[in-house]
């Protein structure tokens, strides 16, 4: 049996959703999947850091109520988050990163998949900082060293769209793509429609875990500029940087905006969009806009997410699901690292033949 030994680089919503996974479902995936997972480190900035080469109970450690420092006290810890020495010298196959997103220059994430790739780890993350800002070096890295960097949770969370566009829908000829990218905006503009004021839905969607650290980066739509950055440059073979989206959120929507969409029969979506031009270009956009109610994404309400991929070959492909949630996001990782171990799996029936 596979044994897959994991560093788990912060530890809040979804690497502890991770664990509890780990908790109740590795002999489901050592049945169904062919691995189990082992936590061998955590670090987070609030925790500490604990090194545990023969592994740590994951139930144990999402049962466990710690406080700031707390992992000061367990066996191979420290109160103080040594992220660095974890993803260096951790007994790990593969660092899991779900640290804060840094919409400005993905740090320190960018450096936690660095260091893993420099040193002969793989790097699965829904963090898009680095995948935004650094992808291009990041992947070169991965593939100097033979190793994987995956964030399929990057984009809307578990439900596949990266992984899918690539693979399943590969010779389409992609020509562009909009979509409802941000689960908590969509979430607080649906929960603003029964008549609840922003703040509120605001506050809603952090204790459901859909939102940003800093939930502006949701609401004024720094998150989904990320997000069009990386189908941008990933499915449609641009170079954008997040300065080159043009970007405008919601909060300038008033009850009255609402209103006046639901009695013209349209709703308010925060759209983030790319479009190929003629001369090979790529544009990208995100904006409020008001949709008629018979448009493909005016009926994805909640924290769902849609994205309408726009093809040669096959006209509209519209991929709906969840677009955050904290269980949602950590079967992201799964997925990833499903894709690392089937890969590596075809790669030795390759080397056998
Ligand atoms: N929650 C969701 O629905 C989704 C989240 N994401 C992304 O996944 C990542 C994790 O999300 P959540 O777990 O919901 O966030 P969270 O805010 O619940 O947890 C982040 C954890 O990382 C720790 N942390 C922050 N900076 C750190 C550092 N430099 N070193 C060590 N630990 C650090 C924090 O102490 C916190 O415990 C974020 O980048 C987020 O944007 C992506 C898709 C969906
Ligand atoms: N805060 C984000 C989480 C996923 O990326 C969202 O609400 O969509």
């Amino acid at each position: 049996m596979t044994v897959y030994n994991i560093a788990l680089i912060g530890f809040g919503g979804v690497n502890r959703a991770l664990a509890e996974l780990i908790a109740s479902k590795n002999d489901l995936w050592a049945r169904d999947l062919g691995f189990r997972l082992n936590i061998v480190a955590v670090s987070d900035l609030y925790l500490g850091s604990v090194i545990s080469p023969n592994g740590l109970d994951a139930k144990t450690l999402v049962e466990s109520k710690f406080a700031k420092g707390g992992f000061g006290q367990l066996s191979g810890g420290s109160a103080e988050a040594d992220n660095e020495t974890v993803i260096k010298t951790a007994p790990a196959d593969i660092i899991v990163e779900a640290t804060f997103t840094n919409p400005k220059d993905g740090e320190p994430a960018v450096s936690h998949c660095r260091w893993a790739l420099e040193s002969g780890k793989h790097v699965v993350t829904t963090n898009k900082g680095p995948v935004a800002i650094g992808a291009q070096v990041l992947k070169a890295l991965a593939e100097k060293n033979g190793l994987h960097f995956e964030y399929e949770g990057s984009v809307m969370s578990g439900t596949p769209v990266i992984r899918m566009a690539e693979k399943t829908l590969a010779g389409a000829e992609l020509k562009g793509f909009e979509g409802i990218l941000n689960g908590t905006s969509n979430f607080v503009l649906g929960r603003m429609e029964t008549g609840m004021d922003f703040s509120a839905a605001v506050k809603e969607a952090q204790e459901l875990g859909y939102a940003e650290a800093d939930p502006t980066a949701d609401v004024e739509g720094y998150d989904v500029r990320l997000k069009v950055v990386i189908l941008a440059n990933e499915l449609l073979g641009a170079n954008l940087t997040p300065d080159d989206v043009s970007r405008k959120g919601i909060s300038g929507l008033t009850a009255a905006d609402i209103d006046a969409a639901t009695k013209s029969s349209s709703r308010w979506k925060l759209i983030g969009s790319a479009v190929r031009n003629a001369d090979g270009s790529v544009t990208g956009s995100v904006e409020p806009k008001c949709l008629p109610l018979e448009h493909p994404l005016a009926a994805v309400s909640g924290a769902t997410n849609a994205v309408s991929l726009n093809t040669e070959l096959l006209g509209s492909v519209t991929v709906t699901g969840p677009g955050a949630g904290r269980i949602e996001t950590a079967y992201a990782l799964l997925s990833d690292i499903v894709a690392i171990h089937n890969a590596s799996g075809a790669a030795q029936k390759k080397e056998a033949a």
